[in-house]
Order: C-alpha cells, then sequence, then structure tokens
C-alpha cells in the first residue's frame, strides 16, 4: 500500500503497539530500517502514535503561531544558530520559521508559549508537548533499530541521555502561480536524525543517490525520517544525511513541522564496534553545538562538506 502511496522512497510501518523490542517483528525491522537509512539516507514512517485529532490541533496550533506580529515572533531568539525566529531571507522569501528548543518538556514548551501569547495559551502548550512526545517516540524506536542492528544499544543509550529535541514549525508563503520557487535551498541537516511532517500541501523533495529529486507525498500519518550529519560521524558514514529541498507552487501557504535531535555535553564519536581496518575512523569526536557554529560561520557557510571541513580525519 505504502509504495503506491510514496513511489522511490521505502515506506516502513510503525505502531505504538509494536515498539517492544521482545515482539517477533521488531528484529526484521531493524533490519529493514537501518536499510533504508544507509541507503536513502531517511524513509517514510507510516506512524499511528499521532492520532487525526492531535495531527489536527497540531497543525491549527501552528497556523495560529505564525498569524502573530512579526515583532512578536522575533523574540523567539536562540544561542544557537538557526534555533529561533528565523524570516524575511532575500534567497529564501517564502520561509519564515519559529523553534522551539527543549520541546519534549513541559518547561521548554511553556516557556516558548509564554514568550509568544504573554497572557497565556495552555491549549498550544498543550498539543506541542502532546506532538513533540509521539514524535520523539518514533524517533527512539528508529534509533534503537539502528542500534540494535549495529549491536550498539549501549551507546546508543548514553546517546539518548544526551538528546535534546528542537521543534520547528515553518510557514511557507504560497508564491501564487504554477512557477516552481524555492521554499528552502538544498541541504542536508546539521542534526543528529530529523522527523519532518508535512500537512496537506507538497513541497519537500529528497534528492536520492542517483541525483533524481523525489516529491514527497503528504500525509496525516507519514512522516519523513532523516538522518543529519551528526548521525554519518556517529554511524562512521554508514548512514549518510539525504540532501532535500522545498519547492512551493500554487495558491496555499504550507505549513510543516520538524522535530530535531541534537546532542548536549557529550561528545559525538563513532563506537569501536563500527571501526576495524577496512572501516578506519572518520570523524574525530566533536561537541555537536560547536558544530552548529561552525557551519553557519563564514568558513562553515563555504564548504561544500562542512561536517568534514569541521572534523574529518
Ligand atoms: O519544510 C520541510 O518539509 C523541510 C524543512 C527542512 O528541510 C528543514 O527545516 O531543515
Ligand atoms: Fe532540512
Amino acid at each position: 500500500m505504502g509504495s503506491l502511496q510514496q513511489p522511490n522512497l521505502p515506506v516502513i510501518q510503525f505502531s505504538v503497539k509494536e515498539s517492544n523490542p521482545d515482539s517477533s517483528s521488531w528484529v526484521t525491522k531493524c533490519a529493514e530500517v537501518t536499510h533504508a537509512l544507509e541507503e536513502c539516507g531517511c524513509f517514510i514512517a507510516t506512524y499511528d502514535g499521532v492520532s487525526q485529532e492531535l495531527h489536527d490541533a497540531i497543525f491549527l496550533a501552528t497556523q495560529e503561531l505564525f498569524e502573530l506580529p512579526t515583532e512578536v515572533k522575533v523574540l523567539n531568539t536562540s544561542d544557537t544558530p538557526s534555533h529561533g525566529y528565523v524570516g524575511q531571507i532575500p534567497v529564501i522569501p517564502l520561509y519564515e520559521g519559529l523553534g522551539i528548543e527543549n520541546a519534549t518538556t513541559a518547561h521548554g514548551v511553556q516557556r516558548f508559549t509564554k514568550l509568544m501569547w504573554p497572557s497565556g495559551k495552555d491549549s498550544f502548550s498543550e498539543s506541542v508537548l502532546m506532538y513533540t512526545k509521539a514524535v520523539a517516540e518514533l524517533d527512539q524506536i528508529v534509533m534503537r533499530m539502528v542500534a540494535k542492528s549495529y549491536g550498539i544499544e549501549k551507546h546508543y543509550e548514553s546517546i539518548l541521555g544526551s538528546t535534546t529535541y528542537l521543534l520547528k514549525l515553518i510557514k511557507y508563503i504560497s508564491p501564487q502561480g504554477n512557477d516552481k520557487i524555492l521554499g528552502i535551498v538544498p541541504h542536508t541537516d546539521k542534526t543528529f536524525m530529523s522527523i519532518l511532517h508535512q500537512n496537506e500541501v507538497k513541497g519537500l523533495e529528497i534528492k536520492k543517490k542517483d541525483g533524481e529529486w523525489i516529491e514527497v507525498h503528504p500525509s496525516p500519518s507519514s512522516f519523513i525520517v532523516m538522518a543529519g550529519d551528526a548521525c554519518m560521524a556517529w554511524t562512521n558514514g554508514k548512514i549518510e544525511p539525504s540532501c532535500h529541498r522545498v519547492m512551493m507552487q500554487g495558491n496555499t501557504d504550507r505549513f510543516s513541522l520538524g522535530l530535531f535531535t541534537f546532542i548536549r555535553d557529550l561528545k559525538i564519536e563513532a563506537p569501536k564496534e563500527l571501526v576495524d581496518e577496512n572501516h578506519p575512523i572518520q570523524f574525530e569526536a566533536f561537541d555537536h553545538y560547536k558544530y552548529l557554529h561552525y557551519h553557519a560561520s563564514d568558513e562553515g557557510m563555504r564548504s561544500k562538506f562542512p561536517l568534514k571541513s569541521y572534523c574529518g580525519i
């Protein structure tokens, strides 16, 4: 069923009920997930952890957020590049994004909500928190499967203990016409992992290894699970991030959500299980947040492969 809806990208089904490592489908799924990430750097997850009701609530909340005046939205600042408000950028004029740091914690979400709605908006905090917790669960299922395939479960547990979640809410204004206009430039994510979710309006495109751009079909129960640069370092190059972009067309604004993981206070380094004579270590241990700052610097922005320029061996 999935492959008909989404040609050319692997589609893997996940269920909250099946997320138990003792279930019979777990081991086969580990191989499927790891293979998809190794081949494409991403896959489509169909996932029942976000109900239709929660889906509608989170996209309504997103829409309301972007209706706030710009002078309120710019209050969303961060010490980390691109983690706060991003908008009015000449090369991508359709794009506007807001970031919620520590988005799986009540404290993180409430702090953001209070900044945007000083008189309070509990419905926003509630929807966001329910959503981020459900999608973080999917991230953890996927990463436990990857870790199981590589025999590095213990290493993943320490990565998980240092994982922080950023929820990015994104709006692309419709270009009002039939020409395809760039919504976000081709890039790989600087994250450890990214889980993207788009509402009715399509636009996300993923570049396959052969250079072909694949349009991702929107669906309420479909999530795009993507590896970021940090995952490439951690897996010693076994999983490469996929290059993607957004192309906008037509008369309807597009909203999308990204739950992004970053590793704090722990250097990222490939476990020794993934390093041997035939697979020499490719990246030095590095601090994820320092890498984000490097990527945003002039040198990092000029680099074709910033991870390699930053910590490649
Ligand atoms: O809007 C999307 O679907 C993609 C967003 C994206 O690639 C990003 O924020 O890194
Ligand atoms: Fe991205």
